[in-house]
């Protein structure tokens, strides 16, 4: 198979009410994995109560349909379901023996729950030499009777018996359903004598108490053709199928559709499990919350210190002082980026944050030195503002929560090298400040950034809504540490080293 999304054809009959027919096995083969397309065979008015009437177009309008699906679209499996007519019967076998989908399921619908025909009764010899090219025929306890040309089986030994007899007379794989006996059981089983041996693959399962049953066999042929497509195991795919259809079943009372044989609800597990919420793509969530601290963005490249660095004039002692704190925040950085690496998912976020803790205490202390002897390094104090950044790390790395913790490593990746892109520009050689503004705005620092924004843009649209928010918070929060880093040595008016300012405006509205 080319796709891993089975591309499923159901040649069936028409249910405006949408529970059975092609209306239902569209909704089957979504429910189970696959791209649903449709070919009519037959327009029928009905709903839950019963069928009112059957209007067949012509057979030559039937081919076309057909023809227009295969001569465009690759075909990973086709269910067959009502065919009203000899004439529709063979026209559908003409087509198939030509265009030879790789699965054939047959549902051989010939009377509807409500106990109206839907194949006349000239066609079952046409459908006898369909179900011969079928991979799989899945008939309800009265159509096993009519493919075998018996009385209907009463027990379910009786329905094994029987399905063994067909599987040898058409030399086909045949699903025996219990679904048409009394009990509390109901049992399904896989036969097939048309080989050496005969096996029989029986699926235990019980009764779902429901008066919601219409379309259940329509629904449950459509869910083996999917699955088939895929797992190429036809016990795998029953087993699949039943445990989706019990599941739709025991949602089906949560639906209200008419007064007869309500319809099953084909994505009540799924609904109940993943709900109907849209997510975003992880570049809308990050672009979002790279919009959102835009107000802090600008503030930081109207800081004094920032606008001194960029062009030079900015007083060495402040300088110096902001890479003491600078490496005093990097180590326990470090320490947090390496909590995020024993707490990632997958190998490769391990090995990036891992990479990441080791740049960030090596190649920038480095940096540091060069600058700042390490005894001066050593002998200082963290100030209030780098200590509130690193206890909001800290406190992220603690708490454990994998996508909250990104969420707060990210900004020191962007922000710097956002902030490092438009510092560089101004570089030169003869800049006092040239190796520092060189490192931010290095490639690989630029990929390092995109790696993170990537990473946490992929766990937050993965996240549900409250930790998706949580950490869209944090991101903010964190920028607005990085502001306040970069404002902590002159201060917002530019104050004089070691005199620390007052949280910039932006901080005081979100705190840690
Ligand atoms: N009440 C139920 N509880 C659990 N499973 C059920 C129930 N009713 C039907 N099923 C399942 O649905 C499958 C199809 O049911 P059934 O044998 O009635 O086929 P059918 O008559 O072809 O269906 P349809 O109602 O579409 O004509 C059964 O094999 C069984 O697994
Ligand atoms: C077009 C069409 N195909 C199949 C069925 C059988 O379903 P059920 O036996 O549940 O009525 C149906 N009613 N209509």
């Amino acid at each position: 198979m080319s796709t891993s999304i089975p591309r499923v054809l159901s040649i069936a009959g028409t249910d405006p009410t949408g529970g059975a027919g092609i209306q239902a096995d569209l909704k089957s083969i979504a429910a189970n994995g696959g791209y649903g397309m449709a070919v009519v065979t037959a327009l029928v008015a009905q709903n839950t109560v019963g069928v009112r009437s059957v209007h067949v177009p012509p057979v030559s309008f039937l081919r076309e349909q057909l023809d227009a699906v295969s001569d465009d679209v690759g075909i990973d499996a086709v269910k067959i379901g009502m065919l009203a007519t000899a004439e529709v019967t063979i026209a559908v076998d003409q087509w198939l023996a030509r265009v030879r989908p790789p699965v054939v399921v047959l549902d051989p619908v010939m009377v509807a729950t409500s106990g109206d025909r839907l194949l006349d009764a000239e066609a079952e010899q046409a459908l006898g030499d369909l179900a011969r090219r079928a991979d799989l025929v899945t008939p309800n306890v009265p159509e096993l009777a009519i493919l075998a040309g018996e009385p209907v089986a009463t027990s379910w030994d009786a329905v094994l018996e029987q399905a063994a007899r067909v599987s040898a007379r058409y030399g086909v794989l045949v699903l025996a359903k219990g679904g048409h006996l009394r009990g509390a059981d109901l049992p399904d089983a896989l036969v097939d004598a048309a080989g050496e041996t005969p096996t029989v693959t029986e699926i235990p399962g019980v009764r779902v108490d429901t008066t919601s049953t219409h379309g259940t066999g329509c629904s449950l042929s459509s869910a083996l053709a999917t699955r088939f497509a895929v797992s190429r195991d036809w016990e795998n795919a029953l087993r699949e199928s039943k445990a989706w259809l019990v599941e739709s079943l025991q949602h089906a009372d949560s639906l209200d559709v008419g007064t007869g044989h309500g319809p099953i609800h084909h994505f009540g597990g799924m609904w109940a499990r993943g709900g109907t919420a849209t997510r975003p793509s992880p570049q809308e969530v990050t672009a979002g919350w790279w919009s959102d601290v835009s107000d802090i963005r600008a503030e930081i490249d109207e800081l004094p210190f920032v606008c001194g660095l960029g062009d030079g004039t900015l007083d060495r002692d402040a300088f110096v002082w902001y890479l003491t704190q600078d490496a005093l925040y990097l180590r326990d950085y470090s320490r947090v980026l390496a909590q995020a690496s024993r707490l990632a998912p997958t190998a490769a976020e391990q090995a990036f944050w891992a990479a990441s803790a080791q740049g960030a205490i090596l190649g920038e202390m480095q940096l540091h030195e060069s600058w700042v002897p390490p005894e001066t390094i050593g002998r200082a104090a963290p100030s209030p503002t780098t200590s509130a950044y690193l206890d909001t790390l800290l406190a992220a790395g603690a708490r454990g929560d994998y996508a909250v913790l990104v969420a707060a490593l990210l900004p020191c990746f962007w922000i710097y090298h956002d902030v490092g892109q438009r510092l560089e520009r101004l570089s030169h050689p003869g800049h006092p400040y040239s190796s520092w503004l060189e490192t931010y705005a290095d490639e690989s620092f630029a990929l390092s950034t995109a790696q993170a924004v990537q990473i946490v843009g992929t766990a937050a649209a993965a996240a549900d809504e409250s930790t998706r928010t949580a950490m869209g918070e944090i991101f903010r929060v964190c920028a607005g540490h990085e502001l306040a880093f970069f404002a902590a040595p002159l201060g917002t008016q530019g104050r004089a080293v070691g005199q620390e300012p007052a949280l910039p405006g932006s901080l005081t509205r979100a705190a840690p």
